[in-house]
């Protein structure tokens, strides 16, 4: 088993473009580890990285502290799955997952046993003898693990291998996958765009955009105590208000948030209000999720409820509060469900930028901080419509213990427990 570690690694293509920038990351031994970010974050170049399919251009990888930057692939004791794990076509289920141990000289006899006990686990038991054109993808998918994980490798990489599978076919594999790297105790590098995925399947997440790590920690960490305004912008279900408030600290009262017209008071016993001082004139970013607001007669935020929405398990009530919210439609714009096929998007920046069309891409811009309108302010999660209607005025409070404060530079202003 293995532990890897990145060390300052920095990718820059060919072509000029600086696809990874001074990452370093620890995924210790047995660890399921999740690479999450949007389209053309770079989340495929790491684990090519690690795998030896793609140089690095500096900085260190280390495989169970050995140095491995210039490894051959087949010494690193890795096995890899992609989106479309392609099988060998003419061979059976079996003789798919047999493969590796063939190549490595096993004798079949001695592995019938773990192919058995693997597909098992892999719930493709009944397919061992099949070919590959008679399975569906999620039993395509299965047969790759599968033939990835007979032989023990001490690091398992996917890339974003449920992405061609329908929506309940995903929640299922997911789970299995989950179940499965864990019993058999591998480290794990899992990349996806998905946040749902990466919540429920990592042990540790690493968020990254650009090629800059954003935020890594555990699920719940990285979603409730996010260490940046984009890191609390993709983890975005329920949504997360971006507020841009004024910080006013008075000696005797603590410090005032001015958002919009109106104030928020954070008494000097909150630790966050310390934090804060220093930022006595400027402007901050305020993190509330929708969640973290309720109606409240004695509230201090009102405003005009001008939507409510239906989700099925929830309703989402869009409220006018006359407050300044953070651009996050500029997060979106490197999200791959925004800009057509996946994949595309990559591909097509390549081109543009090796056929001079575009110049690099600028090196990641500081989090927009500037406030911006939109059709309605602050989004609130309610449980039933609980006798609110459109178009009447109501009284928010905020559990303050869950309101997150960023700076300028994108990066919270209070310590960030990791
Ligand atoms: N061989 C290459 N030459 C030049 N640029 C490349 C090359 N491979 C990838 N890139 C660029 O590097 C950036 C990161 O690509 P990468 O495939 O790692 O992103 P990703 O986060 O995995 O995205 P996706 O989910 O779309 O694959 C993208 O802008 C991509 O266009």
């Amino acid at each position: 088993m293995t532990e890897v570690v990145l060390d300052a690694v920095n990718k820059v293509y060919p072509d000029g473009f600086h696809a990874v920038r001074d990452l370093t990351l620890r995924v210790p031994d047995g660890e399921l580890f999740v690479l999450l970010g949007p389209s053309g974050c770079g989340k495929s170049t790491v684990l090519r990285m690690v795998a030896g399919l793609e140089e690095i251009t500096s900085g260190s990888l280390w495989l169970s502290g050995r140095l491995a930057n210039h490894l051959p692939p087949r010494d690193r004791d890795l096995a890899m799955v992609f989106q479309n794990g392609a099988l060998y076509p003419h061979r059976n289920v079996r003789g798919n997952i047999s493969f590796p141990l063939e190549v490595a000289g096993e004798n079949a006899a001695d592995s019938h046993e773990r192919i058995i006990e693997l597909s098992r686990a892999l719930g493709i038991e009944e397919t061992l003898n099949r070919l590959p054109s008679t399975l569906s993808g999620g039993q395509r998918q299965r047969v790759a693990m599968g033939r990835a994980l007979i032989r023990q490798p001490g690091i398992f990489l996917m890339d974003e291998p449920l992405s061609n599978l329908d929506a309940g076919l995903r929640t299922e594999l997911r789970m299995e996958i989950g179940a499965l790297v864990r019993s058999v105790g591998v480290t794990t590098l899992y990349v996806t765009h998905d946040q749902t995925e990466a919540l429920t399947l990592a042990d540790r997440v690493a968020i990254l955009r650009r090629g800059i790590l954003q935020d890594v920690g555990t699920p719940q960490q990285v979603y409730d105590d996010p260490a940046t305004t984009f890191t609390a912008a993709f983890l975005s279900a329920p949504p997360i208000n971006l507020v841009r408030a004024s910080v006013r600290a008075d000696q005797n009262d603590g410090v005032r948030l001015g958002i919009g017209g109106q104030e928020l008071h954070m008494p000097w016993s909150d630790p966050r209000a310390t934090a804060l001082v220093s930022r006595h004139g400027s402007s901050v970013t305020l993190g509330i999720r929708a969640d973290a607001l309720r109606p409240d007669p004695d509230g201090q935020i009102s405003g005009r409820v001008r939507a409510l929405e239906f989700h099925g398990h929830e309703w989402l009530a869009h409220v006018e509060a006359g407050v300044a919210l953070v651009d996050t439609e500029a997060f979106r714009d490197d999200e791959p469900q925004q800009t057509g096929q996946e994949g595309e998007p990559g591909l097509l920046r390549r081109f543009l930028r090796t056929t001079g069309i575009v110049a690099e891409e600028a090196p990641a811009a500081p989090v927009p901080h500037g406030g911006v309108h939109r059709r309605s302010d602050l989004v609130f999660r309610l449980e039933s419509r609980s006798g609110i209607s459109v178009g009447e005025t109501i009284r928010l409070s905020i559990d303050a213990e869950r309101m997150l404060l960023f700076g300028e530079d994108g990066r919270r202003v209070d310590k960030v427990e990791r």
